[in-house]
């Protein structure tokens, strides 16, 4: 996966669902901190889809310890051919948690897998200014810069939308989305202002973030509006 144009994730703990998701995704989103014996799922994966792979810790809304092993089991995700890209926190990247997340960016690298850079904010979204900047810094540690902030306001919404325009509009990549009731339609209306990627459940009862459409009713989402355009 390389992200160069709109690329639509079923996310999942479960690979099982991927032929359910083959004629809405683009790939999987498997969240190994969700996921029952992932390094196994990975182990058995027959399916046609690429997979992200994420193992977000719990320090940033995550199910995973900020262990040694947390980032190892990125690096063992990434040596099955499906896996062509990975998931890792800023944070951690800027150094926080105990271990190096560089490892596991400079091991994606050494596979030819891409590096996804993502920050969050499960209470608020920041103004314009400070979501260019986080972006701006995600992108400078991978190939494209991920925020999933909360919005509680249209406004919150049109400065999630404004710095993906203006990041874009420079040639950065980015994946924007706004979590929550008040920022559920950035997640069909953001990939018209140049965001990336897109995380929705096959089935909606398996959202992993508040405000996920399921699959087929974002890929019609966005069709529609692209067409539209
Ligand atoms: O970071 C993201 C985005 C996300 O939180 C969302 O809001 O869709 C869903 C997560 O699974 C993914 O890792």
């Amino acid at each position: 996966m390389d992200f160069e144009s709109f690329t639509l994730l079923a996310a999942t703990d479960d690979l099982g669902v991927e032929p359910a998701a083959r004629a809405d995704a683009d790939g999987l989103e498997l969240r190994l901190d969700f996921a029952d014996e992932p390094l196994a799922q990975l182990d058995a994966y027959d399916g046609e889809l690429p997979i992200l792979v994420t193992n977000r810790p719990t320090w940033e809304g995550g199910e995973a310890a900020d262990t040694a092993g947390r980032l190892s089991a990125l690096e063992t995700a990434l040596e099955h051919e499906s896996v062509t890209a990975v998931d890792l926190e800023l944070a951690a990247l800027e150094g926080a948690g105990d271990h190096d997340a560089g490892r596991v960016a400079d091991a994606a690298r050494d596979r030819g897998a891409s590096v996804v850079v993502s920050t969050h904010n499960f209470e608020s979204t920041p103004d314009r200014g400070a979501i260019v900047d986080r972006l701006e810094r995600a992108c400078g540690h991978g190939d494209v810069g991920k925020m999933a902030s909360t919005a509680q306001s249209p406004d919150d919404v049109l400065a999630m939308l404004g710095a993906t325009r203006e990041l874009t509009a420079t040639g950065e990549q980015v994946a924007t989305m706004c979590m929550g009731s008040a920022g559920r339609h950035s997640r069909a209306v953001a990939p018209l202002y140049g965001s990336r990627i897109g995380y929705a459940p096959v089935d909606p009862a398996d959202a992993t973030a508040p405000g996920q459409y399921d699959l087929a009713t974002l890929r019609t989402l966005v069709g529609q509006l692209r067409s539209d355009t």
